[in-house]
């Protein structure tokens, strides 16, 4: 059922690149099919001075880049208004306060109110703070903290950013964004594994020989060098979405569908995650750096010439591991995840790999047949195939791969807001399932930070990778010792029905 949707959202961030490419777009497409009532608002914050006509201006020139359309945009941007505000100024928070109240009685909001903080992380605390103490938290309705990526840099940040976020919000009003689990197919692994009787019961190490989750980027780190040095692969996508699509895969089923049940579950999956330090990181782990290379034709950079990057950079633009989950259902099933920029294609799917028969009754019966896949296409193509073997027709007894497939027939460009305008509604709706609590993010950075750790020590013979590649050799070598081989995406391609 849907709660109180109206609400005031406050965007601090308002004329950056997330604003205007994600958040936007995100909610006309809500207005555009019914989801905001006419009872709604948004005030945006940034520094640079603007008129409400020039933000509502910026507004809709950002849903028409977006989105192509613009049918009812004037409706929709005269909910827009516009401060001018430094973040780290007291005293602008006192007139933002003032108009927050004057807008909620204008729109009769209930005094429900939405902070999204599109803004770099070490602007966080800082805001959290001023809201409290300049009493704009002080409302009769619903109050709630929508906080961006990366939370922290380390265990330790992380927790003094939860630390100054939790004065001003409990932990049930934050919503910290993984857009991964905004997207369709994420979402869908839940009832792909729970509404399905054929594969729950052969879902653990009895019958799934390993499960892989690649997601491969074309591009490189564009013009966010600034940040990514100081983040790389394995904070940048590791600590989040990857962790986050292993939880989903590795959970056990929830009592109910409850946002704190699938949590705890989630929890649960973290706190018996293998942890891997020292030395036997090189067991576990590889890291990657772009070099030069061609994609789609096109001669690109190697990562240490690209704008606001290190001639000497260390930083990862790779990451490929091997992760364990000591838990009696996963003892011995490796989740192998790969992620990095500048590789052959934009992809994420999640390979599982069920455990070969015990033997081969059908042609060439020396050789094992193919072994079954369940494959997970999150992006750009959405569906499922499996990968079963059949008799040919016509044929004697030979068995050959055949491929089930479902394709969603929506499928959208790569990186949409769609995933976005999903999290806002569900942020509106006080469904906070599909963010991350704070014990999640923790024990994946606690996770994490030991492999940071030893990285920091060891020197890294980059770059290792040509761009336009599925990245170093030592990838394909960390299967290769468990006596596997990481299935190429492009050959697993879902075949869309029309
Ligand atoms: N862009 C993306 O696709 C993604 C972004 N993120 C995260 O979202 C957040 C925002 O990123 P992004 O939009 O790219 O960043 P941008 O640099 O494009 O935007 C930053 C915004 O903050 C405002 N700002 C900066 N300093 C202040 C200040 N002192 N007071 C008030 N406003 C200020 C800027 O406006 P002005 O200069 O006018 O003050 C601008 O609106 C970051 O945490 C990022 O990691 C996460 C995933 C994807
Ligand atoms: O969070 C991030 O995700 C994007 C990849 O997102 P996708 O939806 O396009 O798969 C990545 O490019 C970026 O570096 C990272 O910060």
């Amino acid at each position: 059922m849907e709660q109180n949707m109206n609400s005031l959202i406050m965007i601090f961030g308002a004329t950056g690149d997330l604003a205007k490419r994600k958040l936007f777009p995100s909610l006309y497409r809500l207005f555009e099919r019914g989801r905001l009532t006419n009872k709604f608002a948004v005030i945006g914050v940034a520094r640079r001075p603007l008129s409400n006509d020039e933000f509502q201006q910026s507004v809709k020139d950002s849903v028409v880049a977006a989105l192509g359309r613009d049918k009812n945009i004037e409706e929709f941007i005269s909910h827009f208004y516009y401060q001018s505000h430094d973040v780290t100024d007291s005293n602008s928070y006192i007139s933002l306060k003032k108009f927050a109240e004057q807008i909620d009685y204008h729109y009769s909001l209930d005094g429900n109110r939405i902070f999204y903080l599109a803004m770099a992380p070490e602007f966080f605390g800082t805001i959290a703070l001023h809201l409290k103490s300049d009493g704009l938290t002080d409302v009769s309705g619903y109050k709630r903290l929508v906080i961006e990526k990366p939370f922290g840099h380390d265990l330790e940040s992380a927790k003094e950013l939860n630390k100054q976020i939790r004065t001003a919000f409990s932990e049930e009003e934050i919503y910290r964004i993984d857009h991964y689990l905004g997207k369709e197919m994420v979402r869908n692994i839940e009832v792909i594994r729970f509404a399905n009787a054929i594969f729950e019961p052969l879902w653990n190490n009895r019958y799934i020989s390993n499960i892989q989750i690649t997601s491969s980027e074309i591009l490189g780190v564009e013009e966010r060098g600034r940040y990514y040095e100081t983040s790389g692969a394995l904070r940048d996508m590791v600590q989040n979405h990857m962790m986050q699509m292993v939880a989903l895969l590795a959970m056990e089923p929830p009592i109910k569908l409850s946002t704190n049940e699938i949590r705890s579950e989630k929890v649960r999956v973290f706190r018996s995650l293998r942890a891997v330090e020292g030395e036997e990181v090189k067991d576990y782990f590889v890291r990657g750096q772009y070099g030069e290379g061609t994609i789609e034709d096109e001669q690109v950079q190697a990562y240490r010439n690209e704008p606001m990057v290190d001639k000497q950079s260390t930083t990862e633009t790779f990451v490929a591991g091997k992760v364990m989950i000591d838990n009696f259902r996963w003892a011995g099933v490796p989740f192998y995840i790969r992620t990095g920029k500048r590789m052959t294609e934009k992809s994420t799917k999640i390979v599982i790999q069920f455990k070969d028969i015990p033997m081969n009754l059908y042609y060439q019966t020396e050789k094992m047949l193919n072994p079954n896949l369940l494959v997970i296409h999150i992006q750009p193509e959405e569906g499922i195939t499996l990968h079963l073997n059949a008799k040919k027709a016509g044929g004697h007894l030979d068995a050959q791969e055949v491929k089930l497939s479902f394709a969603n027939t929506g499928v959208h460009a790569m990186n949409t807001p769609e995933g976005y305008e999903k999290l806002l509604f569900d942020c509106m709706n006080g469904d906070a399932t599909n963010f991350t609590h704070w014990d999640e993010v923790a024990y994946s950075w606690s996770f994490v930070d030991k492999i940071s750790k030893f990285w920091q020590k060891e020197q890294a013979s980059f770059p290792n990778y040509q761009s336009g590649t599925m990245g170093p050799n030592a990838a394909d070598e960390l299967l290769e010792k468990d006596g596997f081989f990481w299935w190429p995406v492009t050959d697993l391609e879902v075949d869309i029905c029309k």
